[in-house]
């Protein structure tokens, strides 16, 4: 039997991007052709294209991406599809693979397997100065040989033969381990405070300084359609996502929240090339 597996995923500031891009390629090394597609360009409908689903997202306040969740559930129901998540993270993952997983398999995907792969800190990044210590080691990590991606990659590889050799998916399925309620309650407790704070600084404060020369970088790479043009001025709306892709990608350095941005570091995915469009 044929199988087409796909890999969905969303990249604020590139780290999953380029996860994603890894995976795809330890998998084409294990003869696995997986096809690459961010939400931003992928229809719901279009995943039931694909036999295996796997997918990607940043870590954002111990949780799923509130706009990637409400595109998860726009996914059409299928019958026992195999389903492998992956999110990329800073420190705190909380239930939120546990929180896909369960959403996914209401809708009838088989969870097999998960990762996390610690990246440095979206969130972070721009308020740091160029010469900290987070900067320098975000920049000189070693991104080239990522071990728990090729293992990743092998236990999909390996799921991929199983399922064409007639197994059925639902024996692959896995366990998601969901720790002590007890302290993720507390942890989850203090990140929702930290975040729900940190929220209330952050997005009333995104603008453009006069660096700015009207390119329209940020209008058109914005995910959440935040971003336009008013009486010629870059405005921000109310529906920013909070993925800091606007911050880091304009060529200018003239977007900053509040003074904590200015001249300070903008990261540009692990390679230093990330261009979502
Ligand atoms: C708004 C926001 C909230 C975040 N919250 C967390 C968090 O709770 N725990 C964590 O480990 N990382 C957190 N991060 C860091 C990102 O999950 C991490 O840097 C991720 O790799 C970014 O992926 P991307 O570059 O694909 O957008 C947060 C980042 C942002 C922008």
């Amino acid at each position: 039997m044929d199988m087409s597996s796909l890999i969905l995923y969303f990249s604020g500031t590139g780290n999953t991007e380029y996860v994603a891009g890894y995976l795809q390629r330890k998998l084409a090394s294990l003869s696995v052709d997986a096809h690459l597609a961010s939400i931003e360009h992928l229809k719901p409908e279009q995943t039931q294209d694909f036999d295996l689903l796997i997918i990607g997202f940043p870590i954002y306040a111990g949780a799923p991406p509130q706009f990637f969740k409400q595109y998860l559930d726009t996914l059409p129901k299928v019958r026992q599809k195999g389903l492998f998540v992956f999110c990329t993270k800073a420190m705190f993952t909380g239930q939120a693979i546990a929180d896909v997983c369960e959403g996914l398999s209401g809708k009838g995907y088989v969870p097999i397997d998960y990762l996390q792969v610690g990246m440095p800190g979206s969130d972070a990044l721009p308020f740091m100065s160029k010469e900290s210590k987070y900067v320098q080691k975000a920049l000189h990590k070693n991104y080239e040989t990522m071990e728990e991606i090729n293992e990743f990659a092998q236990k999909i590889a390996a799921a991929v033969n199983s399922i064409k050799q007639g197994k059925r998916v639902d024996s692959l399925r896995g366990k998601v381990s969901k720790g002590l309620p007890v302290l993720n309650a507390l942890f989850q407790g203090i990140w929702d405070f930290g975040y729900g704070f940190a929220e209330k600084k952050i997005k009333p404060n995104f603008q453009a300084n006069d660096q700015c020369v009207h390119c329209l970088q940020c209008v058109k790479q914005c995910p959440a359609k935040n971003i336009s043009i008013i009486n010629g001025k870059i405005s921000f709306a109310d529906r920013c996502y909070m993925c800091m892709r606007c911050i880091n990608q304009c060529p200018q350095e003239a977007i900053q929240i509040g003074k904590r941005t200015l001249h300070k570091f903008r990261w540009k995915g692990p390679r230093g090339d990330f261009k979502p469009h």
